[in-house]
Formats: C-alpha cells, structure tokens, sequence
C-alpha cells in the first residue's frame, strides 16, 4: 500500500504537467510571433533599412532618360532644362553614403555625372556619342552596385529562409515534446482513475464487510441500525431469538459444532419465515429479524411457525436439560414507524420472560412492559437515536 501512496504523491505532481505543457505551448506561440514576424517584416519592408533600397536603378533610369533625350536631340532642339533634371535626378539619387562606403567606382561615377551636369548647365553639352562615352562607366558603375544589391538581397533572403528553417525546426520539437508531456499526463490521468476506481470498489467491499456477521454471512448488528435508519426494508415487526442452553451445546460438541449450528440457523430462519424476513446474527447465539407481517395476530402465527420448524429439525443437543434437540427461545415485537427503539426493547423484554419462565417458547411484546426494565435495557440507547 506504501507504494501505492508514493505513486500517488508522484502523479499529483504530475499533474503540473498540464500548466507546463500549456505554458510551453503559449511560449512557443510568443517566440514565433516575436521571431518570426519583425524578420518577415523587416524583408519585405526595407522602410527603415536603406541599404535595401534599390535608388541606384531609379538613378540610372534617369541617367538613360537624360541621354536618350540627349541622343534623340542631336542637331536639332534640345530640351536642356529637363535634360539637366533628369541628370540631377539620378545624381542625388546616387549620390549615397552607402553607395559610397561599399562600391568604389561609386566615388568617380559620382564626379563624372557632376562634370556631365555642370557641362549641361553650361549648355557646353557632349554630342550624343559623347555624350555616352561619359556616361558608360556610370552605368558600369551602377551596374556593379544593382549587382551587389541583387547579391546582397539573396543573402539576406537565404539567411531568412536559414533562420526560418532552424525557427520551425524548433517549433516542431516544442511541439513534440508538448505532446510527449500530453501523452504521459493523460496516461497518468487514466492510470489514477482507475486507481481511484479500484480503491471505491474496494471500499465499498470494505463497507458491505463491515455491515457483515463473518461467520454466519448475515448481516449484523451495523446492517440492522442501517436499515432500520435508511429503511432499506419495510417491516413492520422485530423478532429477537436465542438458541437454549447454547454454551452447553459448545461444551458438549465443541466450538466447530456451535459455528456450525449458528450458521445453518442464519440460512435456514428466512426459509422456514413465510412472510419476507431478513436476518441479522447481534452477537454469540442471538439473532434479530425484521419481518413484515399483517398484525399482532399474524406475528404470533409466525412465531409459532419458526419454533415448529426448529422442532421439526430437530438437530441434536446432548446438553440440553430438557429436549434432546436445539430449542429457541423468542420474544416479538411490532415495530410502528418512527419507533423502532421501544419495539425493539419491547421485543427484548419479551424474549427475557420467554428464558425466565423455562425457554423454549415465544412471547409477543407486553407494550405495558416494566418501565425498570426499559430504563436500564441497552438496546435503549442503541436504537433511540433510530428513527423509522
Ligand atoms: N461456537 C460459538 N460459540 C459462541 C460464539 N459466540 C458466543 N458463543 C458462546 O455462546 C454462549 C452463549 O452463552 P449464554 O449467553 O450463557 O447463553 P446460553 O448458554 O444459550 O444460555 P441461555 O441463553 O440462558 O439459554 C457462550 O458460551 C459463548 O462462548 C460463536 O461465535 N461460536
């Protein structure tokens, strides 16, 4: 049973596997919305990043801009002002730090398109083809920066979808191993159930046993109090019975002899009753029975009818002084609702008349019995606080 207990103790801190696993589970759901999402965010906005940011292609399309409308003007009218905007367009646009810092041709790329400028602002513009001779190793320049952010853009594409990989790696383990704890506290759970379910099956086996004569297997004194209180059967009258001259019985047969006279009484009383009677041994060779009989009258008849039939037994008692057979001894009893105590004592005193006048015999309850002998009666205080 000590074993039982300790495993007892163990589950119930088991228990705290639920919080646990629940509180794994909400951390892992935490995580993955504090990892996750920012990373997420942070490729595919760029808002705050701006090495991210593609300007030096806006800036070369208005390079190009600026040198087809250049080229498509040869000889003929130009538009410098717009020609000059476009060319300031795409400088201020890569005209960036950290074009700067990470591109070294970004640096002359830089002063060409100022020379290109400041010559356009001089109307001292370069024929087309000049024009574009100035301008390739910009496009060059700018071609080698689109590449580095193209190279740039990957890696950091490939090191999210790194970190995502490791992230959901992680997660799918949390969740293993929160449905590992599932799996055992639910295990736990059924095993204390069906612990819990032995034990009340066990208890009740316990309860039945307590209420339980063990020798004869009728019930005893307990069963009689409870279902007088519980009214588990309806009677109407108590019989209270002691089998004569018992201890010369013993003497004469010996202890075995007496278990065995005690228990064949217990089994066979409810047979030779012919109204439904239950049976309940109160101690050594006394027995109480709760029948349901009509009246006063119909009591009496049942009462003859026991003792007839322990005559007709006739079971051999060489120490009785009188017969030669096992005789009883009853007293009897209506019960009314309410009242069980008084016609239990009342029976009782019954049965003591039925022993003082020479036994074998039967005596239905005086309710003018003795108040002497109610006042000291026993029985009295253990059934008063029964109530029918
Ligand atoms: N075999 C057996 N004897 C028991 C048991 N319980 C009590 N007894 C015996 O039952 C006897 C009861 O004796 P008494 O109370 O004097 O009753 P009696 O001998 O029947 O005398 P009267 O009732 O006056 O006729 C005692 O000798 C007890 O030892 C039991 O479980 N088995």
């Amino acid at each position: 049973m000590r074993w039982r207990r300790g495993l007892g103790r163990w589950f119930f801190r088991w228990r705290w596997l639920t919080l646990v696993s629940f509180t794994a589970l909400m951390i892992v759901v935490a995580l993955e919305t504090l990892w996750v999402d920012p990373d997420l965010e942070h490729y595919f906005s760029q808002q705050d990043y701006p090495e991210e940011h593609q300007m030096v292609s806006r800036s070369r399309h208005y390079l190009q801009q600026a040198l087809g409308k250049m080229a498509v003007a040869e000889g003929a009218y130009v538009d410098w002002p717009v020609v000059e905007f476009d060319l300031v367009r795409a400088y201020v646009l890569f005209d960036i730090g950290f074009y700067h810092q990470q591109y070294r041709c970004t640096e002359g790329a830089v002063r060409q398109l100022d020379q290109l400028i400041d010559a356009v602002q001089k109307r001292r513009a370069p024929m087309a083809h000049q024009a574009t001779q100035r301008v390739l190793p910009i496009i060059e320049c700018m071609t080698t920066v689109e590449e580095g952010q193209f190279v740039r853009r990957a890696t950091s594409a490939a090191k999210l979808a790194q970190q995502m990989r490791h992230r959901q790696n992680m997660m799918l383990l949390g969740s293993l191993a929160i449905y590992i704890l599932g799996i055992v506290f639910w295990a736990m759970h059924e095993w204390q159930h069906r612990e819990s379910r032995w034990a009340l099956r066990e208890r009740r086996d316990w309860m039945q046993k307590a209420m339980r004569d063990p020798l004869t297997g009728a019930g005893n004194r307990h069963a009689l109090q409870r279902d007088v209180h519980h009214q588990v059967y309806t009677h109407s009258a108590v019989i209270l019975m002691d089998i004569d001259y018992f201890k010369q019985y013993n003497d004469q047969l010996g202890h075995p002899s007496g278990d065995q006279l005690l228990c064949q009484l217990a089994e066979s009383l409810p047979l030779w009753s012919s109204v439904p009677t239950r049976v309940y041994r109160l101690g050594g060779d006394e027995f109480a029975l709760l029948v349901d009989v009509k009246d006063v009258e119909a009591l009496g008849k049942l009462c003859q009818e026991l003792q007839e039939a322990m005559r007709l037994a006739a079971i051999p008692h060489p120490g009785h002084p009188g017969h030669r057979y096992v005789t009883l001894s009853i007293g009897a009893s209506m019960v009314a609702r309410e009242a069980f105590a008084e016609g239990y004592s009342a029976a009782d005193n019954a049965l003591y008349v039925v022993k003082r006048e020479g036994r074998n015999g039967w005596q239905l309850a005086d309710v003018s019995a003795s108040p002497d002998r109610l006042a000291k009666d026993e029985y009295i205080s253990e059934f008063s606080d029964i109530e029918h």
